[in-house]
């Protein structure tokens, strides 16, 4: 902003006074502001008089955090604190990480995002509407940041929000939360993020319907005026910021891929439910791999819920397939996919252009047994594919039933499953289930968190798929070294590096690095990101020290001298 500077010797500089001063989320310290910032701030009886320090501010934070009476009250505490001291909210954040992700990330945010126009307190980030697209330049223009001010942008027309489906103008604390995740894990500065949601209305009648609903109140608009309105935010984003990374989050499928096949040969951009999502559970993978002593190329793969993440993970397990010396098409046939309807067909109706590879002939199929609709059942698919790998993004809570189970590991030794589906409610299977089941063979990763799984005198930590642990560090990676696109080795790169970090000794270790250990996994990530995109050639800044970079390149949670100007 304008009026806030950060100095050569890295204070921030202001011509703001008094209240103004203490209502800047960047800028407030409160009762921390020393006595010659008071002076020079006009801040001087305008806070009680003791000062304190970020610790101590830490610690009652922390006793105000934990006396809300749940995990919602204390989602919108958080936001609270964000909205009147940034430095002191992720201080918090990342004193408690492991306790506090879950309410500002799934699964809390997907019911702060439901009760979005009823929590409603102050607006965060931009608000889009595709009722006046001549207003998104202007939106930008108040930010009143220029050109070098901003590296990342998230943004998200709400469509598929999770797995909790179209929630208007509250997806916006998606892409808040996102950003949370980004600064808690990879140091991302939060001055330099925006979150945006693109209101092209909602389909959600409970929406439509609530006289206090905040949002465009009309049905989703789509097609050439959608795609107008895409364009006209990407052209305004990049003509203010041209180096901003653009994330793209809980798009509905179809509008998800198109967006990607216009976009990501052309700009620094990426969608995290298909990319991040697929580097994400790539990782689980190749650890599964690792923990088992199996060779990817010999998996059978059912996706259950052939959708953005689905078929993101589909995509990027394939070519790794691929690289590991499969065919195209021989990798393809690892995989089984399902929709609401059943195993993907081919000669359906209605096959998304992107899960084309992957339908299954009639002739492979033709003496599978078929449901009283003609189509072939989850237990049909099961017993005749005989998967090694059961991955959920179906948002079906239970759909893993112990049926469905105990007839996978009927055919192999050690099944590997991941409920991804969020939030929490919605997992196809919980974990303490999945090991009875099993009697404990199974290998397990979930999208939300769930406690570990004593079982047979082991407590088996839950490895979190979650594109958490990707999306932060492909981002810090690909902001350092300017990275003109996001290159299917970068993706790679991301999986390898979270797959390397996973505990392979400890007895009960999950199939997934531990959340507590987010940022360093992170920063590894974003050392190899950016390597590769180096290496790859399109890193538009080559640092002498990648790691240096990366280091350098994090913001931390500490209080920066304020100096009046
Ligand atoms: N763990 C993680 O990092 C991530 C998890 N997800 C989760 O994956 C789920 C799906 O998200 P998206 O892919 O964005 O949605 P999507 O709408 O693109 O895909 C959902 C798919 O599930 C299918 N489906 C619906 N009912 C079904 C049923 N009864 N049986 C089989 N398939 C069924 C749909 O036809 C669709 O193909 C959500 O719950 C979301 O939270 C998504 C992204 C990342
Ligand atoms: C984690 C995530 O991106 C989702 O569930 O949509
Ligand atoms: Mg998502």
């Amino acid at each position: 902003m304008n009026n806030i500077k950060v100095t050569k010797e890295g204070n921030l500089e202001t011509t703001l006074r008094g209240k103004e001063v203490l209502s800047i989320p960047t800028l407030n310290k409160g009762v921390a502001f020393s006595a010659e910032e008071r002076k020079s701030l006009g801040l001087d009886g305008l806070l009680p008089p003791t000062i304190l320090s970020l610790d101590e501010q830490a610690k009652r934070a922390y006793e105000q955090f934990q006396a809300q009476p749940d995990r919602l009250r204390q989602n919108v505490y958080l936001n609270d604190l964000q909205n009147r001291n940034e430095v002191l909210f992720f201080k918090l954040l990342q004193n408690h990480l492991r306790e506090m992700l879950p309410v500002v990330y799934t699964p809390t945010v997907g019911e702060a995002i439901q009760e979005y126009s009823h929590e409603y307190r102050r607006p965060q980030g931009i608000y889009l509407s595709i009722d006046n697209v001549e207003g998104i330049e202007e939106a930008f223009e108040n930010l009143h940041a220029t050109a070098g001010d901003i590296d990342l942008i998230v943004a998200t027309d709400s469509e598929s929000i999770l797995g909790i489906g179209d929630w208007g103008v509250g997806g916006i604390n998606i892409a808040i939360g996102k950003l949370a995740v980004y600064t808690a894990a990879a140091g991302i500065d939060p001055s330099r993020v925006i979150p945006v949601v693109l209101d092209v209305g909602t389909n959600n009648e409970k929406l439509l319907n609530d006289p206090l609903y905040i949002g465009n109140r009309h049905e989703r608009i789509q097609g050439e005026r959608y795609e107008a309105f895409i364009d006209a935010y990407v052209k305004a984003a990049l003509k203010y910021f041209p180096k901003a990374l653009l994330h793209w989050e809980d798009l509905g499928n179809k509008n998800a891929r198109n967006i990607m096949k216009k976009y990501n040969h052309e700009i620094l951009t990426f969608n995290d439910d298909i990319q991040g999502t697929g580097a994400i559970t790539l990782a689980g993978v190749l650890a599964a791999m690792k923990k088992t002593g199996a060779s990817i190329k010999d998996q059978r793969v059912v996706v259950f819920g052939a959708g953005s993440a689905g078929i993101g993970i589909a995509d990027q397990i394939r070519d790794t397939m691929v690289l590991a010396g499969l065919s195209e098409e021989e990798a393809n046939k690892a995989f089984y996919t399902m929709d609401y309807r059943g195993l993907l067909v081919e000669g359906m109706e209605n096959i998304l252009d992107f899960q084309e590879p992957y339908l299954r002939t009639a002739e492979e199929i033709k003496d599978w047994k078929r449901d009283e609709n003609g189509q072939i059942p989850f237990i049909e698919v099961i017993r005749q594919a005989k998967p090694t790998i059961l991955i959920g993004t179906s948002g079906q809570s239970g759909a893993f039933s112990e049926e469905i189970v105990k007839e996978m590991a009927k055919h192999v030794e050690r099944p590997v499953i991941m409920p991804m589906s969020n939030p929490t409610p919605l997992a196809e299977a919980v974990p303490s289930d999945l090991f009875k089941w099993t009697d404990g063979k199974v290998l397990v990763a979930t999208g939300s968190p769930f406690d570990n799984v004593e079982y047979n005198g082991v407590s088996h930590e839950i490895g979190q798929s979650n594109n958490a642990f990707a999306f932060p560090g492909l981002g810090l990676g690909s902001i350092v070294v300017e990275a003109k696109v996001i290159t299917p080795a970068m993706f790679a790169a991301t999986a390898d590096a979270i797959a390397e970090s996973v505990d392979f000794e400890t007895p009960g270790s999950g199939l997934l690095p531990s959340m507590s250990d987010l940022q360093e996994v992170s920063i590894k990530v974003a050392i190899a990101v950016a390597e590769t995109a180096i290496k790859e050639g399109v890193a538009n800044r080559i640092p002498e020290n990648v790691e240096q970079a990366v280091l350098d390149a994090m913001w931390k949670p500490q209080y920066k001298q304020v100096v009046a100007k």
